[in-house]
């Protein structure tokens, strides 16, 4: 098996662990690419066009993040291939008119996924380099710190807006983020922030005017963490995290029904009909 480290530079890594639930490793590896650098790697989502979360793409960056952690990885920036946008969330594909067996599956991985990254033992860095609303602000909120760059881009947890609700561990993760009070009221809201607003509420960490100054940016603020000891460094993320993370764990076949049985709701279905709807009218 190949090691993040003894591949050469840049080069894009296979997915290697086989499993009855996972995607093919082809069809994985076209949505995740994965860069060795010194020390580090970073993990480009490029589902295009909108790197929206499926299943397959959840469990692509499930299997990127259990590789590398095997490879004994120390650290990731979070970034996207998409110009202008960094995820644009779960795919509501998904939830709109499911199969039951499809919509548990999607649900299930995503709340891996995020126990994966929100608990990672490696420094996360995300690269936030365009829009980040609903599942792509989690994904960003998952990370130890994030850098987004300066313009249109917008970025929050927007779910009220598609008649939909944030579950729990989103909440827990947006209040661990920025606070109680900002996030009673943007979750209310479904306020989508500009990077200078998001910069104001600490939902990201420092803004970067171009690509170019945000790799160097994101690769600084990566190696800071990195500089830590690792235990120490990890154990005070956990600190803070771990209510959260052992709150899901606790609760996941329960957060699951919740979430088929809302979904599955006439109202729900209609609201996202009607919101994917929009979305295809722009164009
Ligand atoms: C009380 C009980 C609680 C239990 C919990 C229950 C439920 C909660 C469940 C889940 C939480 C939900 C989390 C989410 O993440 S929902 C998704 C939220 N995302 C959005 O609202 C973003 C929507 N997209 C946009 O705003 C824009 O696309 C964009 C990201 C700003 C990019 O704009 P741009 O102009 O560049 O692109 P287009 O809009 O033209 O889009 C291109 C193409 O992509 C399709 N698309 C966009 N976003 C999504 C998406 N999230 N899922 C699927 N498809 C998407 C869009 O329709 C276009 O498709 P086309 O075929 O027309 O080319």
């Amino acid at each position: 098996m190949m090691s993040v480290t003894s591949i050469a530079r840049n080069k894009v890594l296979p997915f290697l662990r086989k499993s009855t639930k996972m995607q093919s490793t082809a069809s994985l590896s076209s949505l995740v690419k994965l860069e060795e650098k010194q020390g580090y790697a970073v993990v480009s989502m490029q589902k295009t066009p909108v790197n929206s979360l499926s299943l397959e793409m959840i469990q692509a960056l499930s299997q990127s993040l259990i590789e590398l952690e095997k490879n004994k990885c120390k650290g990731i920036i979070l970034t996207s291939a998409c110009p202008g946008i960094f995820s644009a969330g779960l795919d509501i594909r998904e939830m709109y008119q499911p199969t039951d067996d499809r919509l548990n599956q999607f649900w299930s991985s995503l709340q891996t996924l995020w126990l994966q990254l929100y608990g990672s033992k490696m420094a996360t860095v995300a690269l936030i380099n365009g829009h980040a609303p609903a599942g792509g602000c989690l994904l960003a909120m998952c990370c130890d710190s994030r850098i987004m760059l300066n313009g249109k881009s917008k970025i929050g947890l927007n779910e009220t807006k598609l008649g939909i609700v944030a579950p729990s561990w989103f909440k827990d993760t947006f209040v661990n983020t920025i606070g109680v009070r900002q996030s009673e009221r943007a979750l209310q809201l479904g306020s989508l922030f500009s990077p200078e607003e998001a910069l104001k509420i600490g939902l990201v960490d420092k803004l970067v005017p171009d690509m170019e100054t945000a790799t160097a940016v994101a690769e600084a603020e990566l190696k800071e963490f990195l500089q830590i000891p690792g235990m120490a460094r990890y154990l005070s993320k956990m600190k803070i995290r771990e209510a959260a993370i052992k709150d899901l764990s606790e609760t996941r076949e329960a957060d699951l029904n919740q979430f088929v049985n809302f979904a599955k709701t006439d109202a729900v279905q209609k609201g996202l009909g009607l919101y994917l709807q929009s979305l295809a009218k722009k164009n």
